[in-house]
């Protein structure tokens, strides 16, 4: 297995009163795409943002390409080369899409040669460059979000359920957008539900609940084999679409 860009050892959070990381153990390989699945409330979006640094771990280790990164600041967290794609995809409805992307490029204006790279795999963004984001549809603007994460080379993305709520032909997009991504090198990790989108894509997957990661194996691996799907996963997996 290629060697980890990320891992988390024995990472807990909390969140107020709450202990809702009991332990986090995952090893996100360099260059690969990794799926953290498990049912709404496992603690996916509290891991994803635990390695952020948008909570702070209260115990544990995040080591991001040699360096504990566990009580760094957020800023200094995407420094470092980390890119956060949230659910809520964190864009601005009232800049166009132009404005958008030259906000989330933190080296000066957004390198042409880049920009053209992004728009073979999502066009709409060309198509709609000067206008405002808020026109986009869904599915543009999650491409949009996606695109910002990528402006500039990132190590790292981590991005929050894509296809959710996002029709089935824009997913065959963005499976494709995704598959670009990791050719050119870049390590994702994706919280996913949509079994189909995350089994086309994933090389590893790490499988959690009740704050903790339960399963992990080759996505290959848990594709294939039902009874595990049904076990790990059970029926709050969207496994026909
Ligand atoms: N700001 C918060 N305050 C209190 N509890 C929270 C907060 N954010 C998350 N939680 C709780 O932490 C637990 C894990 O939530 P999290 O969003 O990480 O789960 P998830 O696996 O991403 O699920 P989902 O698919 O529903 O987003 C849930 O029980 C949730 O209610």
């Amino acid at each position: 297995m290629a060697e980890a860009l990320l891992t988390l050892e024995g990472v807990h959070t909390h969140i107020g009163q709450y202990h809702i990381l009991q332990g986090v153990d995952l090893t996100v390989p360099r260059g690969g795409l990794t799926v953290l699945l498990g049912r709404n409330g496992a603690g996916k979006t509290t891991t994803l943002r635990t390695i952020m640094g948008l909570w702070k771990p209260s115990r544990g280790r995040v080591t991001f390409a040699g360096r504990d990164i566990a009580g760094l600041s957020t800023p200094d967290i995407a420094r470092a080369g980390i890119a956060y794609v949230p659910e809520a995809m964190g864009i601005f409805s009232d800049l166009t899409v132009a404005e958008n992307m030259t906000l989330a490029a933190r080296r000066g204006p957004p390198d042409k040669a880049r920009l053209d790279w992004i728009f073979a795999f999502f066009p709409a963004l060309r198509r709609f460059w000067s206008q405002p984001a808020g026109v986009l549809s869904g599915g543009q603007k999650q491409m949009l979000a996606i695109a910002r994460a990528v402006v500039e080379p990132r190590a790292l993305i981590l991005v929050d359920e894509p296809t959710k709520g996002i029709a089935p032909a824009i997913i065959d997009n963005m499976i494709g957008a995704f598959a670009e991504l990791k050719r050119e090198g870049t390590t994702i990790l994706l919280v996913e539900q949509n079994f189909r989108f995350a089994a086309a894509l994933g090389d590893t997957v790490a499988v959690m609940d009740d704050g903790r990661v339960v399963h992990r194996d080759r996505m290959a691996a848990l594709a294939a084999d039902e009874a595990a799907q049904t076990r790990l996963l059970g029926l709050t997996l969207d496994a026909h679409q």
